[in-house]
């Protein structure tokens, strides 16, 4: 192995600490940030997320209220909570676990969420305030793997940056970061052209398809930094979008799965709380926890 391992458990374990003392130093003038996170339906594998997000919001001093809610709930119900949930100021973050069962209109329903408890970055205001370059509630996964790039590469200034995968929720806003910071932003996809020869142009590949192990090693320019976003579940367990055995030998710096995008996405969904409530009592952003 010749990469440096980028270590998000371990990344994200030090940014929950340092979210602890915040918290703590909220408590001291009476505020208690509270997290809301709504499952509908029985999804095995997003039940788990939710058991770990309530965990961990727990364990940083949150509150965390959990509202699980039946596949066969109506739309309006479940439009009725999120009311409910925009109007109780003991709530400062609402996540409404993705996907929503077939019946809903998805965007419908994270376009009701009041945009400063929207800790997901997902509603449009949100969308186009970091579009834009304004203040806004910045998508946790985009926003765990920027922290890993900074600290690892220090500026991305003048970087060339490919991200495999065009979602709202990984590859669009992580396009818009690294912009931010000044990289030359590529976004590939599935249908992209010569995708090989496009990835080893790359200086920071993001890889975000949902594909197992689609990124070949010989896709990779030697020393490239590369972030997995990939939670693929496959007979031989947990693996990510990256050919990690492969990359490991050529890239500079990479994420494994698990122990890398993952938990820093939780992380940073308790940084968002955090700065939700912040900003709703008027306070400073947490220092190192906003782009
Ligand atoms: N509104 C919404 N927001 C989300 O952020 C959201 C969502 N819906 N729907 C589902 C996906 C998935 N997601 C993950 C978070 C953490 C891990 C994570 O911590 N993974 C561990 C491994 C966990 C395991 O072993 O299964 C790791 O990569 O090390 C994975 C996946 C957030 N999501
Ligand atoms: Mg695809």
């Amino acid at each position: 192995m010749t990469a440096t391992l980028i270590d998000g458990k371990a990344f994200a374990a030090n940014l929950r600490t340092r979210i602890a003392t915040e918290v703590a130093g909220l408590k001291d003038q009476g505020i208690v940030p509270g997290l809301a996170v709504v499952l509908v339906g029985e999804d095995p594998a997003s039940q788990v997320y939710v058991r770990s997000k309530g965990r961990m919001t727990r364990e940083v001093g949150m509150n965390s209220y959990e509202h699980k809610l039946p596949a066969d709930t109506p739309q309006d119900a479940l439009l009725a909570l999120i009311d409910q949930l925009n109007e109780d100021p003991a709530v400062n973050g609402i996540l409404v676990q993705l996907p929503l069962p077939k019946h809903m209109d998805e965007a419908l329903v994270i376009n009701a969420i009041d945009p400063a408890k929207d800790v997901d970055g997902f509603n449009v205001l949100n969308v186009g305030l970091l579009a834009t370059g304004q203040k806004a509630m910045v998508p946790c996964t985009p926003l765990g793997c920027l922290m890993m790039l900074r600290d690892h590469l220090g500026s991305l200034s003048g970087k060339r940056a490919v991200i495999i995968g065009r979602s709202n929720i990984v590859g669009k806003p992580m396009a818009q970061l690294l912009l931010r910071d000044s990289a030359t932003v590529t976004i590939a996809h599935s249908r992209t052209d010569n995708l090989p020869e496009l990835c080893r142009q790359a200086d920071i590949l993001v890889a975000a398809v949902g594909h197992p192990r689609m990124v070949q090693g010989d896709w990779i320019k030697p020393g490239a930094t590369v972030i997995d976003v990939g939670i693929n579940r496959t007979d031989d367990g947990l693996v990510g979008d990256v050919d990690f055995d492969a990359a490991k030998e050529i890239a500079g710096a990479i994420t494994p799965v698990p122990g890398g995008v993952g938990p820093m996405t939780i992380a940073c969904l308790l940084a968002n709380t955090l700065t939700a409530t912040a900003r709703v009592y008027g306070l400073p952003d947490p220092e190192g926890l906003t782009p």
